[in-house]
């Protein structure tokens, strides 16, 4: 190769590094997720077992002993592609969200004035490929997407039953704008 030409593709190279930004650390040494999350969330990673009949998946154990609150009710809910459920809140209940299929993204704001995030928006992405549970703490406006192609199928745990006489859910409209925070023109409620 001449030296100009080699000198030119040089350039390229400065050039394109220089205007490059190196990725930063995304995960910690045990491979988790440095993303950080709402004070008072967590998750709980569970195992799926194969074999050459299928597959058997725990979903909830309260002897994990990763959420305080005792196990008392539950239900499945579903969203379809590209629809939103939200923006939900709910004052005496935390939700603990297991995605059994599809893809999930899951937007939390956090107004809680004695928060350590209070102010700040999360995002978290659940997927029937990974089974693990989330929990949603009380006071945390939250909304799902539906991410996938398909239905997304997500059973909840709530802290508490669900009172049909007076249901423990508060809601503002996807495109608040109480809320620092767009879906775009996705719709649902
Ligand atoms: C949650 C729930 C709803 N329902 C009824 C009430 C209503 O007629 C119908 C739909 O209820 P909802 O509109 O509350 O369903 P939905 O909006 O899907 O509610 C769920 O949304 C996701 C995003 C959450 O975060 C959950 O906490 C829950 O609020 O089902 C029950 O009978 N039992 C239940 O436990």
């Amino acid at each position: 190769m001449h030296d100009d030409l080699r000198a030119g593709t040089s350039d390229l190279l400065q050039q394109t590094l220089q205007a490059a930004v190196q990725d930063q650390r995304t995960v910690d040494e045990k491979r988790r997720s440095t993303a950080p999350l709402l004070d008072g969330m967590s998750f709980y990673e569970s195992i799926r077992h194969d074999d050459d009949r299928g597959s058997v998946t725990e979903i909830y154990d309260p002897r994990w002993g990763w959420h305080p609150d005792p196990l008392v009710f539950s239900y499945v809910f579903t969203i379809r592609p590209g629809m939103v459920k939200g923006w939900g809140l709910h004052k005496q209940h935390e939700d603990r969200y297991f995605v059994l299929s599809g893809e999930l993204e899951l937007v939390l704001f956090d107004p809680r004035p004695d928060s350590s995030t209070c102010g700040k928006i999360c995002k978290v992405f659940l997927s029937g490929s990974r089974p693990r549970l989330v929990n949603v703490p009380k006071f945390v406006w939250h909304a799902d997407r539906n991410i996938g192609s398909s239905d997304v199928v997500v059973v909840n745990f709530p802290t508490i039953q669900y009172d049909h006489s007076k249901p423990d859910k508060y809601r503002l409209p996807i495109d608040t704008d109480l809320i620092p925070y767009s879906f775009g023109d996705a719709k649902g409620w």
